[in-house]
């Protein structure tokens, strides 16, 4: 056995200490040269009280060529045509559930984690039996307006942001996971503010040195919390689930005889879907969904009310645009034996359609759309000659910076109004060519529009969102008068649109605001 002082001349000896040196050098050198290059692209100007106009500029400035924009982490934004060569590349070249999981420090707040059920019926069950879920959202959504909003006979302020948050959880909880649970106030405020929680514990991991994340994260009071919440939301799903976790235990996933088929009608929601979607040799659990149930909430909730309180403050500014969604609200249900919208009916509204896409051209959620990362271990060579090293992250300009919709990327006639003005019939103006009828949708994606993403992970809820966001749109219209003034008027000397906030490349509207409401004397 070695003693102490063997060692201690071993450790003095020079010869050692020289070759202990060129090893570690020689290692650090390996390292260093195993590290993928920077991306080699032109920094943009960061101007920290203003990132969209920086973002704007640099647009501008670069051009049709990448550069690096940001702060602490840059992303390489990318011109938005080269996205027909990126957009449908697999996980193992250009990655998006990796650089959500990493943007949301998955290893520590546990979200993102496993999101593939989630997607999977999202994109299959919940798109296919949208004739279903319309007819159980116009329910819900006139429930919902009744106990949220309810007669308003004299103009009254109403806290916009706040009541619709409360609307969109409550139907799309129906839908997620059906009455009695989607109803439980316990439920609602879970659902509503997981999302808040979870950004707070996504930031402050964000302020602990990666160094110290593993030892202090699990002291963290907002991630804490967030676990809290899982296990709350399990313990409040369980009961609806433990049948069929049990019965799905024992099913192959070719099962014809598929277990959620002998469910009632009434039972078939978001929760019950999902469990098709598990890979084999993985198992459910409670937590497991409750986990996917909380990151749909995540996706769903609080991106469908922006987008709905940014369309309620553009109306209620121009209520003469509001009269002429009504006539059209009319004429399309006049066609309806039972009074509700069908799935087949929801695309005659064009003009609806395409108010709802101009306000979300206007006022996208960020800057700066599909972030990515290079997962490539070759990097990925562009067509323009460029070269995306391993582990960089890439995004492009969203809506607002792209000079999308340039009418180069749209149909010549009718020559396009300034792209700086709302001009709210803009795209159903661009549908009434033929050929064009089905195109210019507000779930429309393409290289130009990227409010929700493009190619291989386009936000799979769009379809539902739009029949959501238009059902509680057109029960609005129908009951109330809406506007900016206490006594209803548009814009007009002091009484002005409610303003758009921006935190670094994200967008939102004002939540504090309010409109007035009265109801419609028709
Ligand atoms: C107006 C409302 C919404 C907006 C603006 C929106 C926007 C987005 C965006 C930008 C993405 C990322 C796409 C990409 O980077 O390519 C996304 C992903 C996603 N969205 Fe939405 N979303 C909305 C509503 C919804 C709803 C209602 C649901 C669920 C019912 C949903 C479920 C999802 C899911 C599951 C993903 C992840 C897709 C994946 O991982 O492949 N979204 N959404």
């Amino acid at each position: 056995m070695l003693d102490t002082l063997t060692l201690k001349t071993w450790a003095a000896s020079p010869s050692i200490q020289a070759t202990a040196a060129l090893l570690f050098f020689s290692f650090v050198l390996q390292w260093y040269f195993s590290l993928p290059p920077k991306p080699n692209f032109p920094r943009a100007d960061l101007d920290e009280k203003d990132w969209h106009g920086s973002l704007e500029r640099a647009k501008s400035k670069f051009q049709n060529k990448p550069f690096l924009f940001g702060k602490n982490k840059e992303l390489v934004i990318v011109p938005n045509y080269l996205l027909e060569e990126l957009k449908d590349l697999p996980d193992a070249e250009l990655s998006f559930h990796q650089q959500v999981y990493k943007l949301l420090h998955g290893k520590y707040t546990g979200l993102g984690v496993n999101p593939q059920p989630i997607v999977d019926s999202v994109k299959n069950e919940l798109t296919m039996n949208i004739n279903v879920t319309l007819a159980i959202l116009q329910d819900e959504i006139r429930y919902a307006v009744e106990e949220g909003i309810g007669n308003l006979p004299d103009w009254t302020k109403v806290n916009v942001f706040g009541k619709l948050l409360r609307i969109v959880a409550l139907a799309s909880g129906r839908i997620f996971v059906g009455r009695p649970l989607s109803r439980d106030e316990d439920w609602i405020d879970m659902t509503i503010n997981y999302t808040v929680d979870s950004s707070n514990a996504i930031k402050d991991v964000g302020k602990i040195s990666p160094w110290l994340r593993p030892f202090l994260t699990r002291f963290t009071p907002s991630i804490r919390m967030s676990m809290a919440y899982r296990r709350r939301v399990a313990e409040k799903l369980r009961p609806q689930l433990e049948d069929l976790i049990e019965a799905s235990k024992n099913l192959k996933k070719d099962d014809e005889d598929d277990h959620i088929d002998i469910l009632p009608s009434d039972q078939h929601n978001l929760a019950t879907w999902l469990l098709r979607h598990y890979d084999q040799g993985i198992k459910p659990t409670a937590e497991s969904v409750a986990d996917n149930i909380l990151s749909g909430s995540f996706a769903a909730i609080h991106t469908t009310t922006m987008t709905l309180t940014n369309v309620l403050y553009d109306l209620a500014a121009h209520p003469e645009w509001a009269d002429i969604l009504r006539e059209e609200i009319q004429y399309i249900s006049a066609e309806e034996p039972t009074g509700k919208l069908r799935k087949k009916t929801m695309p005659k509204l064009r003009k609806l359609d395409s108010f709802i896409k101009e306000s979300q051209r206007i006022n996208p959620l960020g800057s700066a759309m599909l972030q990515r990362l290079v997962t490539a271990p070759k990097g990925i060579q562009l067509s323009n000659g460029d070269y995306l090293p391993r582990d960089s992250m890439i995004a492009v300009c969203s809506a607002r910076q792209t000079g999308a919709y340039d009418p180069k990327y749209l149909s010549p006639q009718p020559p396009q109004p300034s792209l700086d003005e709302f001009h709210p019939w803009r795209f159903s103006d661009l549908r009434s060519h033929p050929g064009e009828e089905n195109k210019h949708q507000f779930v429309t994606t393409s290289n130009e529009n990227t409010v929700f993403g493009h190619g291989r992970w386009a936000c799979p809820g769009r379809f539902f969102a739009s029949n959501e966001i238009k059902t509680i749109l057109i029960q609005l219209l129908q009951r109330y008068d809406i506007g900016v003034g206490p006594v209803g008027q548009g814009e007009c000397g002091e009484w002005k649109r409610p303003i758009t906030f921006c935190v670094d490349m994200a967008y939102y509207p004002d939540p504090s605001a309010t409109l007035y409401f009265r109801d419609r004397k028709v």
